[in-house]
């Protein structure tokens, strides 16, 4: 039968794909035999352009290895499949079916997307929970850019879905790169949809501080009902979680209740799930079950597109050289950009002088200074070396074994995009090398990045540590 067939393809996919494309873009994807036709359904016209784009040759390739002559037609359109009584409910894919079972979507508005039926958890409305959603970060003025791709695209799936595209939905990355901008996103996009959705955002530490509120004011049965009874959960840098054992467990009951309800959660952390130490391991894993994306700090292009955008909502006409000067400096947080950016807008209406670079370094030359001193090619030798467990000798030698030559290209291709220096300057630090040995390094390292896993995290890593 043509669903059990899909079970195969998808199993194979799913050993093809990196996890995170196969979460991204296959596992959203609802199937129906109907007739000769097997039918996938995706979520919205995004998905469904993006599969039919990148996967449509190899499912179809797939299916004629399993099926051969008796291959099914592959279709595929936006939809999902029809709410029918389902014969075998494992060949949902995702978590996005819930079988009909009589007891049609409730009136109240919980239900996001009229083909869930939705189990309704608690009775009491959150009369005392405020939404707390920031109207100002909205997803038309997140610039997106290739740091930032994959969570901006997972968040707008959410905010298209909740509770059935990615859940839980889970953003990770250093401070300051957008993870409560996308988050508020979603949940201002979910409300503008269906303005009685129940959103809540929350810092985790106010998630901790209210609960304990409750236990000392015997309300913590309410407080709970409050919490389950709300359509999309958002809860700010997880992190802060550690160590609070009593806060784990109701948040763990809270999790589960919320996700068996298809109610959407969208969390954050400044690091991978698996490394938040202090939180237990079975909430550890839960946070895993939807799809966890890393934000990245973002390319020059990017911090460019973001320092642009955010002058023009200011109205304050920022000359392309000045923001591009900016953007070379400050690497690591768009929260700094933003910080530099006003700085600049504040000293040059201030002052009434026109906007230059040589006005722009002497309005950021604490910044600049504090810049410059953290990132030398100095410090990126010794954490390249460290991180790499080699020599800081080994960077200037002449060895071309490739545990030590692949690292020292890393180095050079860091210190490139991290320091002011030019490609002469930099290959003299690393041995008296030419300029066209470290340009060789930089383009190499730019390929390894795109096409090897290991390397692009550890090039973000370093950069992580080296701007932090
Ligand atoms: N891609 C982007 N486009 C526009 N603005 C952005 C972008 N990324 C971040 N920002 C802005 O940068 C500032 C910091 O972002 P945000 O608070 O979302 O970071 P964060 O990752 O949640 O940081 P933290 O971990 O410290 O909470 C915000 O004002 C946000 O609007």
């Amino acid at each position: 039968m043509s669903e059990s067939l899909w079970q195969n393809c998808l199993e194979t996919l799913q050993s093809e794909l990196p996890s995170q494309q196969y979460n991204m873009w296959v596992r959203p994807l609802q199937v129906q035999a109907i007739n000769n036709d097997l039918v996938l359904f995706a979520p919205n016209k995004f998905v469904l352009d993006w599969v039919r784009d990148k996967y449509a040759d190899r499912i179809n390739e797939l299916l004629t290895e399993l099926a051969g002559t008796n291959k099914p037609n592959l279709k595929m359109e936006v939809g999902s499949r029809a709410a029918a009584p389902v014969a075998n409910p494992t060949l949902q894919v995702g978590n996005n079916f819930a079988p009909s079972n009589g007891q049609n979507s409730s009136p109240s508005g919980t239900n996001f997307n009229n083909t869930n039926n939705v189990t309704q958890i608690g009775q009491t409305p959150p009369q005392t929970l405020t939404s707390n959603l920031k109207e100002s970060y909205v997803f038309d003025n997140f610039v997106e850019g290739k740091s930032n791709q994959l969570a901006r695209a997972a968040a707008s799936q959410v905010a298209d879905n909740p509770g059935t595209a990615f859940n839980p939905l889970f953003l990770y990355g250093s401070t300051g790169l957008g993870k409560t901008h996308l988050m508020h996103a979603v949940g201002n996009e979910i409300r503008q949809r269906n303005p009685d959705a129940k959103v809540v955002y929350m810092h985790s530490e106010r998630f901790v501080q209210d609960m304990v509120k409750a236990i000392q004011t015997n309300s913590i049965e309410e407080w709970k009902r409050h919490y389950r009874s709300v359509d999309a959960l958002l809860i700010d840098d997880i992190q802060f979680f550690a160590g609070k054992e009593r806060s784990q467990e109701e948040f763990f009951h809270t999790f589960n209740a919320l996700l068996e309800s298809n109610h959407q959660i969208i969390l954050t952390s400044d690091r991978y799930p698996k490394e938040i130490d202090g939180v237990e391991e079975r909430l550890k894993s839960r946070f895993g079950w939807g799809l966890t994306i890393i934000i990245e700090p973002p390319e020059l292009e990017t911090r460019v597109a973001i320092l642009m955008k955010k002058a023009h909502e200011s109205n304050f006409d920022l000359p392309h050289e000045v923001a591009f000067f900016i953007a070379k400096r400050l690497r690591s947080n768009v929260r700094d950009l933003e910080g530099a950016l006003n700085r600049v807008i504040a000293n040059a209406n201030f002052t009434g002088k026109a906007v230059t670079i040589d006005f722009t370094k002497e309005a950021l030359r604490d910044m600049l200074a504090l810049q410059e001193k953290l990132v030398t090619i100095d410090n990126i030798q010794k954490t390249v070396a460290e991180y790499y467990k080699i020599k800081v000798a080994d960077m200037s030698s002449k060895s071309r074994s490739r545990s030590v030559a692949r690292p020292r290209q890393i180095a050079m291709a860091l210190s490139k995009e991290l320091t002011n220096h030019s490609l002469p300057e930099i290959g003299a630090a690393f041995g008296g090398r030419d300029h066209t040995t470290v340009l060789h390094a930089c383009r190499k390292v730019t390929e390894l990045r795109e096409t090897t896993h290991d390397i692009k995290e550890d090039f973000s890593n370093l950069v992580r540590t080296l701007s932090s």
